[in-house]
């Protein structure tokens, strides 16, 4: 089978590997379709993210879904022809994390597209079926890939304890942040403020549904003016930019909450912790995702989010470059990759 593999900084190189052989609790997955998401891009430009360091040829690609060609002996719960989408990190099960349900912080996960774990720029990836979910007929596989970043928004918004009547500001309009807003909607938030730099992003956020969407330079007069001073219930910082970190405090409402999600390249952000206790701020991290995977699906199913509309390009496996390359652009929200022909 053919594979794409990231070999230096911006060069792919396409190598012949053997297709794998599922064993008994995994499916063999002919995938279908796979997401670029910002870390794949960073990996793309530096090689490395932080102490993950690409030292051997490595295949990129999580945001990924496919057809079930094979089953191993064990599995029961799907079939050949089978639609999935695959959740790319696989924990040990066995740690104190995994034994207490918060899998996502497992030390020991398999990550695709994480060194040293291959991802999904494959013709064929041999996967735990427990850790692939069917998509039902109305869910297209291109949604199914998109079920990946969703699930960092659903994640989110759990974290955040996003409820009835929420006021939710999101700072970043890059997929995630635009996800968060569509989750936060769903689970019943009222009013949707969102900032990013970028026009086109916040036009995007716009159409999709977003009450507000302002420059970060206007932020905080604009949370004031939108909420009589008083500040929103729950902000989400999605963009990892030190200074709309630093600035969550001063949109949020007293007792509110703050999910920190963006990644900035250095802890170099910092935040008023007599402002924090004085305010009675609850602020809390959100890494990656658990048991969501079932939620994305429902919610893509019935129509509640809209994951297609993200999608600023298709490009085939074989012309990864050129997509990356378009990936890059400010402008860009998501790019998508058809590995395998649709059937
Ligand atoms: N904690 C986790 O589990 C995960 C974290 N991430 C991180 O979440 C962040 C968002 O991911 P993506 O949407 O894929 O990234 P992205 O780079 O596509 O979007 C970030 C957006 O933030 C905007 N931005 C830049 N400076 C800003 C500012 N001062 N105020 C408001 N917006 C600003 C940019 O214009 C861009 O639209 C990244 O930092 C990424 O590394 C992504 C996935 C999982
Ligand atoms: C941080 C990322 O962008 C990536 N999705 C990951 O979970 O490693």
């Amino acid at each position: 089978m053919q594979v794409a593999v990231l070999t230096e900084p911006g060069e792919f190189e396409y190598r012949e590997r053997d297709r794998p052989v599922p064993d008994a609790d995994e499916v063999l997955v002919r995938v279908g379709e796979v997401g670029i998401c910002g870390s794949d891009v960073h990996y793309y430009e530096h090689g490395r993210i932080g102490d993950y360091v690409v030292e051997s040829p490595l295949v990129l690609g999580h945001e990924a879904a496919g057809e079930v060609v094979e089953t191993g002996r064990g599995v029961t719960g799907l079939a050949s022809g089978d639609r999935v989408a695959m959740e790319p990190g696989v924990p040990c099960r066995r740690c104190a994390y995994c034994s207490r349900g918060e899998y996502n912080l497992c030390p020991d996960v398999t990550f695709m597209a994480t060194p040293p774990d291959d991802g999904a720029f494959a013709e064929y990836v041999a996967w735990p079926a427990d850790y692939c979910y069917r998509l039902p007929e109305s869910v297209s596989t291109r949604e199914g890939s998109l079920c990946e970043p969703l699930s960092v928004g659903i994640h989110v918004c759990r974290r955040g304890a996003v409820g009835l009547g929420d006021s939710v500001l999101v700072t970043g309009a890059g997929p995630i942040g635009l996800l968060v807003a569509d989750v936060a909607r769903a689970a019943g938030a009222t009013d949707v403020l969102v900032a990013d730099p970028v026009d086109r992003k916040r036009d995007l956020a716009s159409a999709r549904g977003a009450d507000v969407t302002v420059d970060p330079a206007d932020l905080t007069e604009a949370v004031a003016a939108h909420t009589d001073g008083l500040g929103v219930d729950v902000v989400v910082e999605a963009s990892g930019a030190p200074s709309a970190i630093e600035g969550t405090l001063d949109c949020v409402r007293r007792g509110g909450r703050v999910v920190l999600v963006g990644l900035a390249s250095e802890s170099t952000a910092s935040l008023d912790t007599l402002a924090l206790v004085d305010d009675e701020i609850d602020v809390r991290g959100s890494f990656r995702y658990r048991d969501t995977y079932p939620a994305a699906v429902s919610l893509l199913a019935d129509g509640s989010v809209d994951v297609a509309g993200l999608v600023d390009f298709e490009a085939s496996l074989a012309d990864l470059g050129s997509a990356f390359e378009r990936a890059r652009d400010p402008e860009t929200v998501k790019g998508l990759v058809e590995v395998t022909t649709r059937r």
